[in-house]
């Protein structure tokens, strides 16, 4: 049925990517903040501009994680160490959050202008899952989840919802650690093995397969699928809609 091992009672799926077009107005809003950052470190330093990669630095350090961590990750990476700032920092304080709140006013703007567009696949297959009566939950590190699902028109279709707001409310770590993925099940009164999990970020796949999850569903948008096989994904498919045409 649907795809999935039989013993599975429960879905539990990513945002961006998975459900909505979003994955790509994230990284593409994450290479204009980084981006503008790093010019004017360079210049202040001397040393050569290098630019954050939207595919590479974007998939290994940002996607799927929470927002600081996001921030704190890539530049780790580049050798760089910023103050945590406070909640209310502006944008321009040259801490995580201030770095993070400039990157969430070019991601809002980039959303309101373009619109957001769910997965035509994914909506179908959601449907089909309710039908066969699964429950299902949104797992998303983005505090701006809520309003990406008002936005593409598909909140009601869930039962719970774990978010970057509730996963700071509630204290849980954030993907790669499975904590919103545990948490969410745990909402749906089903064991881990019980759920499947539905990701598109190797930070996600790799929070299913640390949370011992029934099966994780690889989805892969963009040519990754090793990869996603190497971070913890049981199956790769490119759309949800395969999964329906598996039956
Ligand atoms: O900044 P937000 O909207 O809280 O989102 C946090 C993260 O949420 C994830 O869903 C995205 O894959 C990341 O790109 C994003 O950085």
């Amino acid at each position: 049925m649907l795809g999935l091992p039989d013993h599975v009672r429960a879905c539990l799926f990513d945002l961006d990517g998975v459900l909505t077009r979003t994955a790509k107005v994230h990284a593409a809003a994450w290479k204009e903040m980084f981006d503008g950052y790093l010019r004017d470190r360079a210049e202040r330093e001397g040393t050569a501009f290098v630019p954050f990669d939207a595919v590479d630095d974007y998939d290994a350090y940002v996607d799927g994680r929470p927002r600081a961590d996001g921030v704190r990750t890539f530049l780790a990476s580049r050798g760089v160490q910023l103050p945590e700032g406070t909640p209310d920092d502006p944008p321009e304080a040259e801490t995580v959050t201030g770095l993070g709140t400039r990157k969430n006013i070019l991601v809002l703007r980039r959303i309101r202008e373009e619109g957001v567009e769910p997965y035509e696949g994914s909506v179908a297959f959601v449907h089909a899952v309710r039908k066969a009566g699964l429950a299902c939950a949104v797992v998303s590190s983005s505090a701006n989840c809520r309003d990406v699902l008002v936005a593409a028109g598909i909140e009601d279709l869930f039962d719970e919802r774990i978010d970057g707001i509730t996963a700071r409310d509630r204290d849980l770590r954030g993907k790669p650690d499975p904590d919103t993925y545990l948490e969410a099940a745990r909402d749906l009164g089903v064991e881990p093995g019980a759920a499947a999990v539905f990701e598109d970020a190797l930070a996600g796949v790799e929070a299913g397969r640390a949370g011992r999850f029934g099966v994780v569903v690889g989805v892969d948008r963009v040519g990754q699928a090793e990869q996603l096989t190497a971070h913890g994904a049981d199956v790769v498919v490119r759309d949800l809609a395969e999964l329906l045409d598996a039956r």
